[in-house]
């Protein structure tokens, strides 16, 4: 079991309820290990965050409460881009020393403006950020009445649309049916791995957000399936190891490449490294499952634009069909070469 501290980016486009929603999940008993980094320019919204919560309401610094981070002198995925691994660092080694109370997740929020992309590069690519802090979703709000156009017209909201674990549609009450369901038509259509939801007022039961990733913990176990959304078999294959691609909106395309044959990892991650590196400019996210011969179990590896993630070893997880599967997100990327460089390894 990965006893890695999880990690939960919340992001979502300019006013789409980041914020009501976390103010929200960290009122719920059930977050009360949470430590948090909100990246805001200016410090709107955080007196309704900090307002009768069991957080201290004194800000007095950049750590407005022992567990709270505000960075709020840029932005996490340009200007502040060491910050974002600097003061994840920090925070673990506060908890090592019991200079902060003990956490055991992690909610990012970034400003509605942050393309997700290079800060998930960061998450990954830290050596000491990688060895205590994993992943666990991408957690993306969107706004019923104006998501639509906002996807449209920034390119931010669209890859924040499109690299989601989970999407949360929220402000309902505002719009009307036909918009809310052109928006979720529009976002199956971008993402259709990622799971959708309402949200009114930022109401969720934070089991619903957390732990959605590779690991369950209710359950104590992985769930690849769940957080790769690709099913295992019952595919119709079209080209040689891939299943047709769903249609292409906006440039961003999804597709599953599958891998019928068991591979030896320590050479196919030289294939996934060069991906990453001839087409990282337009991997928004690569997540995978693979069957390999040079390891106990099978492997679940991402990626995020140049940056391979280290694989994690999903131990006690196996399946009855030993397909491996590579799911990609990609804004303008030429699939039919990803899937050579994938399927002639
Ligand atoms: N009607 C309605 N309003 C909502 C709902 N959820 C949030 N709001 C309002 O929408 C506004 C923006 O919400 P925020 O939570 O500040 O959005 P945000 O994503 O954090 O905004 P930025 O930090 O500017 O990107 C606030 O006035 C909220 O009260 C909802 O479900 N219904």
């Amino acid at each position: 079991m990965d006893k890695r501290i999880p990690v939960t980016l919340l992001t979502g486009f300019l006013g789409s309820g980041k914020t009501t929603l976390l103010n929200k999940l960290l009122h719920n008993p059930a977050m009360k290990d949470t430590a948090v980094i909100i990246n805001e320019l200016g410090e709107a919204g955080l007196d309704q965050i900090f307002a009768n919560s069991q957080i201290s309401q004194t800000i007095e610094s950049e750590h407005i409460a022992d567990n709270t981070v505000l960075l709020s002198s840029g932005c996490l995925c340009c200007s502040l881009k060491n910050e974002l691994a600097d003061t994840m660092r920090d925070l673990f080694f506060k908890r090592s020393l019991e200079a902060v109370p003990q956490f055991n997740r992690l909610v990012i929020e970034t400003t509605g403006m942050a393309d997700p992309g290079p800060i998930l590069a960061n998450l990954m690519n830290e050596p000491v950020i990688e060895s205590v802090y994993r992943l666990d979703a991408v957690v993306v709000t969107v706004d019923a009445a104006y998501g639509l156009q906002q996807i449209a017209s920034q390119k931010e909201a669209l890859k924040q649309a499109a690299v989601a674990d989970v999407l949360l549609i929220t402000k309902a009450d505002t719009a009307t049916p036909e918009q809310i369901s052109a928006l979720q038509e529009k976002l199956s259509a971008i993402n259709p791995n990622a799971t959708q939801q309402f949200v009114s007022h930022g109401e969720i039961d934070p089991m619903d957000i957390v732990d959605v990733g590779l690991f369950d913990f209710a359950n104590k176990q992985a769930n690849p399936q769940r957080w790769l959304r690709a099913p295992a078999s019952g595919f119709s294959m079209g080209k040689k190891g891939t299943i047709p691609q769903a249609p292409a909106h906006d440039d961003v395309t999804t597709f599953t490449v599958y891998l019928p044959k068991p591979m030896v990892w320590s050479d196919f991650k030289s294939v996934i490294l060069k991906l990453c590196q001839k087409h990282g400019e337009q991997l928004l996210r690569l997540k995978g499952i693979l069957h390999v011969e040079d390891a106990p179990a099978p492997l679940a590896i991402h990626a995020v634009h140049f940056t391979p993630y280290p694989p994690t070893l999903l131990e006690g997880w196996d399946e009855d069909e030993p397909i491996s599967r590579i799911v990609i997100i990609g804004k303008g990327i030429d699939e039919q070469a990803v899937r050579d460089m994938l399927t002639q390894f």
